[in-house]
This record gives C-alpha cells, structure tokens and sequence, in this order.
C-alpha cells in the first residue's frame, strides 16, 4: 500500500477577535480586558490516506473541516505538526478562488487551470471537456464578475475535475450549483473514484458519503473524534437519527 496523505499531530489556531475598530481595542486594553484569543481549529489531527481511499470529512459547523483540507492541499501551513501528501493534489479549495472578476470565464479558465497546475498542452486537450461541464453557455466569454455564485462554483468545479490528480479533495459546501450540476459532479467524482484516484471529501451529507466514501473521519471542535467505518461514523455523529438520515443535500443520493 502507499500512503498519500500523511497527517502528524496537525495544528492550525486561529485568533479570535473581540473588537472591530482600534477605538474599541484601544479603550478594551485601557480597561485591561482580553482584546483577543486563540483557539485550534484543527487539533492535533492524525491519519494516514492510502493511495485509492476515499474519505469522507464529516463534522459539525465550525469543527474544522475546510481548515484541515487547506493544510492538506498546502492553502494553509499548519502552526504544528505537519502534512505530508505524494503525487498531484487538486481540487475544489475554495469557489472563485483565484479568479480575476474582470477576465471572461474564459480566461479565468486558463488562469485556473494554471494555478492548479496543468500545463498549457493538458489545458488545450481538455478545454472543450471543461467548457462543456462548466455548460455556462455564452457567458463563458463574458466577465466573471457578472456570474452568479453558482456559475462560478460550476466554472471552479469543471476545471478542478479536469485536473489528472492523485488526489482529488472537494469541500461539498462549495459546490453550489443546482440540482443538475450536483448530479454531474457526482457522476464525475465516482469516475474518479473508479479510476483509483484518492478522494478526500469534505461533507454533511450522509448520503453523498455513503455513496461516495468507504471510509470517514469525523472532527470535533477540530479534534479528530472518529476515523473509520463510513455508517458508524454517521452514527457517532447522530446523523442517521430523524428525517435527516438519508438527506439530498450536497451530493445526496439519486434522484
Ligand atoms: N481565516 C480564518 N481566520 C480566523 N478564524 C477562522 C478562519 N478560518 C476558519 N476560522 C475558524 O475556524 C473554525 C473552523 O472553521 P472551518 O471553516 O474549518 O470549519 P468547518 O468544519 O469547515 O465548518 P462548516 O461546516 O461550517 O463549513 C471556525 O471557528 C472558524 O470561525
């Protein structure tokens, strides 16, 4: 087996505000009250990803899910421990993230798709793949400034899916497009899956990572609380109690 993704003791801690302007901080510190604070959003998280896994990252809002994708996509460092990934690593991070609001779709598709790291050969073979799955129509060639948060997210998720990658991360929450647009991220990312890609899936949806996932992690107030077999972890999450056991968000099941 070769392990893609290496976590050891990973740390991320943000600062916590209490104060908007300087006035306010200014007179807090006269005061001698706290005008900050610092606390972990990812704790001390450890896990190893085997080459052809597909993880599921479950947990409540807030529990450090988009924080742990970006140290492992290299967005952000880790203040301690450290993350050790091997091969290309690529995939929704963030919706928009790098593009320039008065360039057309499609120069902010060239753009993307550099930044992810395809070559400018890769790009063109693929440019009418990409341009087919984003189906933004003519506003391809208008400026994305003018886009809607979906059609942004559909132009940010059909170049990312286009990336030849290892590994293959996606935050679900990004994903914002309609019903249609779901479904065919869904059907692309089990290609991907089926094609002994790594996947690393951050979710709320029970369904989209029983479907998606044979394995999943589950954050607590960035700690990691459960790391492994998909239903139990839905379970020690609570997630199969009530209506919402078997929800169509996100990804969800077929429809
Ligand atoms: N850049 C930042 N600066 C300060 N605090 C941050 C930053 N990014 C995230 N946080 C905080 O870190 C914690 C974890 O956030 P994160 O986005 O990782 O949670 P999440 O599990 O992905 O949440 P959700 O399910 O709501 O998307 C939250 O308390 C959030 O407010």
């Amino acid at each position: 087996m070769t392990t893609v993704i290496q976590a050891e003791s990973v740390t991320k801690s943000f600062s916590m505000q209490y104060h908007r302007s300087l006035k306010q901080i200014v007179l807090a510190k006269a005061r001698g009250q706290k005008t900050h604070e610092y606390f972990n959003a990812v704790d001390d998280v450890s896990f190893t990803v085997e080459a052809g896994e597909s993880v599921g990252v479950m947990g409540l809002n807030g529990s450090g899910k988009s924080t742990l994708l970006k140290t492992i996509s290299g967005v952000m460092r880790p203040d301690s421990g450290q993350v050790l990934t091997r091969g290309r690593v690529a995939g929704l991070i963030a919706t928009g993230a790098g593009f320039q609001s008065q360039l057309s779709g499609r120069d902010n598709l060239w753009l993307n798709a550099a930044i992810l790291g395809m070559s400018e050969a890769e790009t063109k073979r693929k440019l009418d793949a990409i341009i087919d799955f984003a189906d933004l129509g003519k506003f391809i060639d208008t400026p994305v400034t003018y886009y809607s948060s979906g059609m942004k997210s559909r132009l940010g998720f059909a170049v990312a899916i286009h990336v030849e990658s290892d590994v293959f991360i996606a935050d679900e929450a990004l994903a914002v497009g309609d019903r249609p647009f779901k479904r065919k991220c869904k059907q692309k990312m089990r290609e991907i899956r089926e094609n002994g890609t790594t996947i690393f899936f951050v979710s709320h949806s029970p369904g989209a990572v029983k479907q998606l996932c044979d394995r999943v992690l589950v954050l607590e107030k960035g700690k990691l609380g459960f790391d492994g077999d998909v239903k139990e972890g839905i379970h020690y999450l609570h997630y199969d109690e009530g209506e919402d056991g078997d929800d169509d968000e996100g990804f969800g099941p077929d429809d």
